[in-house]
């Protein structure tokens, strides 16, 4: 194996990861917009929001990802920001 196709299957290894847990944020998001639509709450909190992200990068080893880990958290909150819109939207 080449050293590119080592980083591929290194990146492929971590993407798992990543989408396994993506999956378990998305469903518990998914709780949160359950118990959002019983109690009428909206779906935006930006100060969350804001909290999310300056916990995110003060957890970073390298703090020069901070604008791309401010970038991946703010991408992720604006899926999950849809995802409960469509959830409220939907049939009780
Ligand atoms: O904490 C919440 O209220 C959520 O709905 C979760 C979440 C997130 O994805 O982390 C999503 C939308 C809100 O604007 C804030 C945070």
């Amino acid at each position: 194996m080449n050293e590119l196709e080592q980083y591929r299957k290194d990146i492929d290894e971590i993407d798992q990861e990543l989408t396994r847990l993506f999956e378990l944020r998305l469903n518990t998001v998914l709780k949160v917009g359950r118990y959002k639509k019983q109690r009428n709450l909206p779906v935006l909190d930006a100060s969350r929001e804001q909290a999310v992200i300056e916990k995110n990068i003060s957890r970073l080893t390298d703090k020069t990802f901070e604008p791309q880990v401010t970038k991946l958290f703010q991408s992720m909150m604006d899926i999950t920001k849809e995802t409960q819109t469509a959830l409220l939207k939907s049939k009780p």
